[in-house]
């Protein structure tokens, strides 16, 4: 059974859907992350699960219980839903162990009892020994995993992380990645974790929920996103996906159809069912360009060439379409010089489905 359920979620503020007609299954011990543009409704889509806020329409179910619904809301501090925030929200007053131990306080659990949890909850962020510490004299990372411990010592059946990494510097940010994914290996906690970093997302999740403008663009495992993005939004949005113009040939075969882009016909992966039609994009990566000077391509014009260090970013311009820019790297000896003319091919790419196409 799903940990948690959204069924056609739709939380409107006055006339305005800040998440609209979302649906979402998250299965036990699952990592999804909830990506997506400032503004896109991540935070009220973890609001609605916490239950700080109630659905408009819709239902959000925690394992089979209806926790939002035509029913009501059942209160926050009823769901078990733990929530680690950006911003830590320690108490400076308290010691470590005081901090995670509070809402065992409040229960008034047997205090060697709450001890032992305490210990525990140190032990499975990796702090033992830290707990007689004030926050204040822990690092960035350190008190993130208090936070985490603390959350997790209430024993929740689903972790919210919202955009807990967003108040750290990069080489942190790294070492907490990694901490996360142990953590979640190790204690198969179901997380739903919101984040605005596509690379967070690709390298905690095991699915990703794309939103946009509110809606969900896509929901699929980070090598579908990268692969196989359903739209335009998720193709440009993952990995900066280049999108060209183009006008399928062929109905699919095997996976394939062949596309014309840029003046060049090509063979593209594509959705079963594919079939000819003009005003198609296809999605490619830099990675997926490279200069073909004598074989098939299309021809146009190097606009810059910014050296990088053991390789340069090439900006082009194809010379049918001289209003689009396309960039890929070359590695060195780099031998494109900006205004130079070029002739270049796509090595893969991807047809992106009709708009409105399941
Ligand atoms: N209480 C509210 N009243 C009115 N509008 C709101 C309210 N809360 C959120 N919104 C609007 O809903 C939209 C989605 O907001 P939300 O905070 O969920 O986005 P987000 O993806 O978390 O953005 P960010 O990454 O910038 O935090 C925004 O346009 C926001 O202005």
């Amino acid at each position: 059974m799903a940990r948690l359920s959204l069924d056609n979620v739709t939380k409107s503020f006055a006339n305005f859907d800040a998440v609209k007609d979302v649906s979402i299954d998250v299965g036990d011990g699952e990592f999804l992350a909830v990506l997506g543009p400032s503004g896109c409704g991540k935070t009220t889509l973890l609001r609605l699960v916490a239950g700080f806020e109630k659905v408009t329409s819709g239902e959000i179910r925690i394992g089979s219980e209806v926790v939002s619904g035509k029913g009501g809301s059942v209160a926050p501090e009823k769901r078990r839903v733990g929530i680690v925030f950006q911003n830590y929200a320690l108490w400076p007053h308290m010691t470590v162990a005081e901090n995670i131990g509070y809402s065992l306080k409040v229960a008034k659990l047997d205090k060697a009892v709450a001890r032992q949890k305490v210990e525990d909850a140190l032990a499975l962020v990796n702090l033992q020994g830290l707990g007689e510490r004030r926050p204040a004299n822990l690092s960035g990372g350190q008190r993130q995993r208090v936070a985490l411990a603390r959350c997790l010592v209430a024993a929740p059946s689903l972790v919210l992380f919202d955009e807990p990494l967003a108040n750290l510097d990069v080489h942190l940010r790294a070492s907490m990645e990694d901490e996360f994914a142990s953590f979640h290996k190790r204690t198969g906690t179901t997380i739903v974790y919101i984040t605005h970093d596509q690379a967070e997302a690709m390298a905690l999740a095991d699915r990703i929920a794309v939103m946009d403008g509110g809606r969900l663009a896509q929901l699929a495992t980070p090598r579908e996103l990268y692969h196989e993005p359903a739209n335009e939004m998720v193709a440009s949005f993952i990995s900066q996906g280049i999108l060209l113009p183009a006008d399928v040939l062929s109905a699919e075969e095997r996976g394939h159809c062949k596309v014309r882009v840029l003046g060049a016909e090509l063979i593209v992966r594509c959705r079963p069912g594919e079939r000819p039609r003009t005003g198609a994009k296809v999605c490619c990566r830099s990675a997926d360009l490279d200069v073909s000077p004598d074989g098939p391509g299309f021809d146009g014009l190097v606009k810059r060439v910014i050296y990088q260090g053991g390789s340069a970013r090439i900006e082009f311009t194809p010379s049918t379409n001289p209003d689009l820019t396309l960039h890929f790297e070359q590695p060195d000896p780099v031998a494109l010089e900006s205004g130079a003319q070029a002739r270049l091919r796509i090595r893969s790419g991807w047809l992106i489905p009709a708009a409105g196409a399941a």
